[in-house]
């Protein structure tokens, strides 16, 4: 068994992907180097044991990976270019061992070397029951491009980059099934186990120097977009036959195919808005898109049409509280 400064260095690279690195992990805090032009983006997801993940709902490496995912899936949604990441830990007194833990992080460490992403720093505790593993990432966008909740306008279209529901549908059945439902083959369990931020979306995106707003579906397309309409002060229409593959669930009842598709969450796909001609060019850029519904003059709502009846959303995805 490690101390905690063993244990620190055990886990700590030795080098780094960006020359920008100063000083990572081994002093009081890491030192980044900015680079002229452009703006730093920041964002911090939190994943606990028993609320985003069991033991039984996913593999070791794969609470590391989707830890990091889940907050590079946030600079997708801005636009950013995925740069820096720290890890906070608190390890509970009992049940984890450090060689679980280990795999935690060569999940992430997986994911990292994708973009690539350097760990620069963090922090180990430990804690009376749960695993609780917080990560902050960093990346860079060219100055003032960053894509916001803001900007949709009326006249355009509502588009998804990925499919939704996937995720709920894996998570349904690892909660009933556990570990015997675990299969790299099944597209729902994957979905829910190693969801793929949408980073080459976001970026191509920002290159097009285009207006779009965008938002990653974490808490569900019906929460997601709501966000949208409210931040740009406009309505949002679903129209319910366009989602992806929505066939795929008609086994299930009309309410439990809005709630997997719409306020499941965890789908990490991009949901946004753009005009019509900006989606055209999207589609030449090879960034196809899911046209799901349009954007248009109003005060925040979110409205789902289906079988020719409109509705409002009301009541949005996951909430903590
Ligand atoms: N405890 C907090 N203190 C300060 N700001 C917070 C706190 N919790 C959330 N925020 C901020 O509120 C906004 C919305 O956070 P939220 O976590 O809903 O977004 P998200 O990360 O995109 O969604 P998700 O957590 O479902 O992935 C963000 O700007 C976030 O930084
Ligand atoms: C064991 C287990 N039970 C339930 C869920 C479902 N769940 C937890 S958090 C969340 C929304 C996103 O979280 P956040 O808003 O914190 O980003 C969802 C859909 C799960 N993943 N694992
Ligand atoms: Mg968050
Ligand atoms: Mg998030
Ligand atoms: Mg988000």
């Amino acid at each position: 068994m490690k101390n905690e400064f063993e244990w620190i260095r055990s886990i700590s690279p030795g080098f780094h992907y960006h020359k920008e690195v100063i000083t990572g992990i081994g002093d009081d805090a890491a030192v980044v180097r900015e680079k002229a032009g452009y703006d730093t983006v920041l964002a911090v997801d939190t994943m606990v044991e028993d609320v985003h993940f069991t033991k039984e709902t996913m593999p070791l490496k794969a609470i590391g990976r989707k830890a990091l995912a889940v907050n590079v899936s946030d600079l997708a949604a801005m636009g950013a270019v995925p740069l820096y990441f720290i890890v906070s830990i608190a390890v509970p007194k009992s049940g984890w061992t450090q060689e679980e833990i280990g795999e935690i992080y060569s999940g992430m460490k997986g994911l990292a070397e994708k973009y690539p992403m350097d760990l620069i720093g963090g922090d180990t505790v430990s804690i009376k029951e749960k695993l609780v593993i917080s990560v902050t990432v960093t990346g860079r966008v060219e100055k003032d491009r960053a894509l916001l909740r803001s900007s949709a306008e009326p006249g355009d279209l509502l588009f998804l980059t990925g499919k939704i529901g996937y995720a709920a549908a894996g998570l349904d059945r690892l909660l009933k099934e556990g570990k015997q439902a675990w299969d790299d083959e099944d597209p729902f369990i994957q979905a829910h186990q190693s969801p793929d931020p949408h980073v080459k979306y976001g970026r191509g995106f920002v290159e097009s120097g285009k207006r779009i707003a965008a938002n990653d579906v974490s808490d569900g397309a019906a929460h997601e977009s709501k966000e949208i309409a409210e931040a740009s002060g406009v309505d949002v229409n679903i129209e319910w036959e366009k989602l992806p593959e929505v066939d795929r669930f008609a086994f299930l009842s009309d309410e439990k195919q809005e709630e997997w598709l719409l306020r499941g969450g965890e789908d990490f796909c991009l949901i946004g808005t753009a005009s019509p001609k900006t989606c055209a060019e999207l589609e030449e850029r090879n960034l196809p898109l899911y046209i799901i519904g349009s954007v248009e003059e109003g005060k925040g709502r979110v409205w789902l049409e289906r079988s020719g009846r409109r509705s409002e959303l009301l009541g949005g995805g996951y909430t903590h509280f």
